[in-house]
Formats: structure tokens, C-alpha cells, sequence
């Protein structure tokens, strides 16, 4: 388990993170999210180390990190960038993992590398964009790591290599008890893919949903109206989008509570629709998109 509590950091006068505290199970996946600039690689770095933070404290498995380095090694973070790793041949770049990671797999490296197609290359460099990114997530996976952090994993990623690495991921967390964190931009991956989501905004950790409980405690409608909404209902809703006299509404409570509380202005025509994560963001941050 990961817990995390109270933790501040900041760069000159810029507060990158301000008192976050959360915590995530093991075997499972937690998306953050938030805009450019939210906190979210500062968050991360700062759960290996790499980023001291000015106050809190981070506990793997009940030991902090800080004062038992040891604890971190059982966390490997994947940048989004991986020019630190360009110049090394593929050889090079396996030795430097095995003798750095205890647990890496170098059968299992093989066969990731065969699963994702990666073509035969001298050097990192001569990857593209996307396939760079890919090799640096399959380093990771094949340390055996605990927890993984991933920092915009799809990011260069084509949308068929995305499905097949969403798909691996899913797959890892069921197998093997891994326990990973991503941070991302990308709302629509999550919804598929995420047990928990915490949204980062200004440094500060705004919310917390839990996913499998997000369709039983919101709904969102389409409701018509002869003229316009009754002003009695606009206490209850979030109103996503209007156009004329049709309204997309977003409630939080259960469905037949929304249902009476619509059917009670009498309108003329109303019909549940698919939620979606973006529709919760949008309501619960006062209209504010999150992902761009
Ligand atoms: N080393 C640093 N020195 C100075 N300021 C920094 C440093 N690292 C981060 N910051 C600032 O801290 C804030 C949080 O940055 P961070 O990179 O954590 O955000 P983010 O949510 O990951 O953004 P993005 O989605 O753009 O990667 C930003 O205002 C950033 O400019």
C-alpha cells in the first residue's frame, strides 16, 4: 500500500504541491489528472525520491520512504521522456537493469518485446517517439516492480499499440498483484481502466472517485422543457449543456431520486444517458475542463 500524507512542495515562490495526501491499494490501478502545470510529475517523482519534498511523508508497505531508502526500491517510476536512455544499445540498457533490479525478468523482457512487436535496433535512439516510451515500459515491467508509475504513458503511442498496452496493463494488475499509478491527461483512457482517479488541481488534490461506485452515485439525462427548466430544479442538477429547451442534466444521488425530482417539473419528454467521466469532472469543477 501506498499512503501519502500531507505533502508539500515548492519551487522558488511556484507551489507545485500543497498538502496531498491519498492513498492507493495494492493490485489495483489509480489514474491522477489534472491540467499542465496541476503537480502531477511532482507528485510522482516525489513517491520515488526524486523530488525531496518541504513536508509529509510517504509509507510503502508501512515504511517511509525517506528515512528507509530500501522501501522505494519495491517503485519504479517510467518518465514521460526517455532520452536519459538513448545512447545505450538494448544490450547495454538490459545489463545496467539486471544488475541494478534484484527481480528483473529477462525472459519476460524478451517476451514483452515480442508482444509489442518492438523491431530489432542497435540503439535507443533509433526507436521512434512512441516505440521509445513503449521500450522504457517494458524495462519496467520486466524489474518486477511493486508499483509502477506511469507519467502520460500513451503519449507518441498509436491507438492500436494504446488498446494492446491498456489491455497489458489490466493484464499485469490481475496476475501479478502489481499496483500502478498513471498520470494523465487523458480522461477517456482512464474510464476503462481505473479502480480510483484523483484530481490534481493548483497542487492540491481536489477529488477522489471511486469508479465502480461512479454509475450508482450519478446519472446524467436529457430532459426537454415546453419553454425552459423550472428554476426548482436547478438546486438538484448540474446543467452540462443547454441548447434551446433541451437541457443534459447531471445528477448526484440514486436514479429514482433523479427520476421523480425530473418528473416533477413535467417535462415533456426525458431519457437517461451514458455517463461519462468528463461529464463528472465538468460538473464537479464548476464547468472546467480538465483534460485538453
Ligand atoms: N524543477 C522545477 N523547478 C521549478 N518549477 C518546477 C519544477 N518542477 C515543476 N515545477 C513547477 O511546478 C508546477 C507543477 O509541475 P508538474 O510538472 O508537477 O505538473 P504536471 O501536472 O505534471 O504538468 P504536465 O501535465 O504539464 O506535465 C508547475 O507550475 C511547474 O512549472
Amino acid at each position: 500500500m501506498i499512503e501519502v500524507r500531507g505533502l508539500s512542495k515548492k519551487f522558488g515562490n511556484k507551489t507545485a504541491l500543497n498538502n496531498v495526501s491519498f492513498s492507493v491499494g495494492k493490485g489495483s490501478i489509480t489514474g491522477i489528472v489534472g491540467r499542465n502545470g496541476a503537480g502531477k510529475t511532482t507528485l510522482l517523482k516525489a513517491l520515488v525520491t526524486i523530488v525531496d519534498p518541504d513536508e509529509g511523508t510517504v509509507m510503502i508497505n508501512d515504511q517511509d520512504i525517506f528515512r528507509e531508502p530500501k522501501a522505494k526500491n519495491k517503485v519504479m517510476y517510467v518518465s514521460d521522456s526517455v532520452e536519459a536512455l538513448k545512447n545505450y544499445s538494448i544490450q547495454q540498457i538490459t545489463s545496467l537493469y539486471r544488475d541494478v533490479y534484484d527481480q528483473f525478468d529477462e525472459a519476460y523482457f524478451q517476451e514483452l518485446l515480442e508482444r509489442f512487436k518492438m523491431p530489432k535496433v542497435k540503439k535507443i535512439k533509433n526507436y521512434s517517439k512512441g516505440r521509445k516510451a513503449l521500450f522504457s515500459l517494458i524495462l519496467a515491467f520486466a524489474s518486477k516492480p511493486e508499483y509502477v508509475l506511469l507519467d502520460e504513458p500513451t503519449d507518441g503511442l498509436d491507438v492500436i499499440v494504446k488498446k494492446e498496452l491498456m489491455r497489458f496493463l489490466v493484464d499485469e494488475v490481475s496476475k501479478e498483484e502489481m499496483t500502478i499509478i498513471i498520470a494523465t491527461h487523458r480522461l477517456d483512457e482512464l474510464e476503462t481502466l481505473a479502480d480510483q482517479i484523483l484530481v490534481m488541481k493548483d497542487g492540491t488534490m481536489k477529488e477522489t472517485f471511486q469508479l465502480h461506485s461512479l454509475q450508482e452515485d450519478y446519472q446524467k439525462w436529457q430532459v426537454v422543457y415546453q419553454e425552459s427548466m423550472p428554476e426548482a430544479l436547478k438546486a438538484d442538477v448540474h446543467i452540462l449543456n443547454q441548447t434551446g429547451r433541451v437541457y443534459s442534466l447531471l445528477f448526484e444521488g440514486e436514479q429514482e431520486e433523479g427520476k421523480a425530482k425530473i418528473e416533477a417539473t413535467e417535462p415533456l419528454l426525458y431519457e437517461a444517458l451514458p455517463l461519462s467521466l468528463e461529464d463528472i469532472f465538468v460538473a464537479k469543477l464548476g464547468g472546467e475542463q480538465i483534460a485538453e
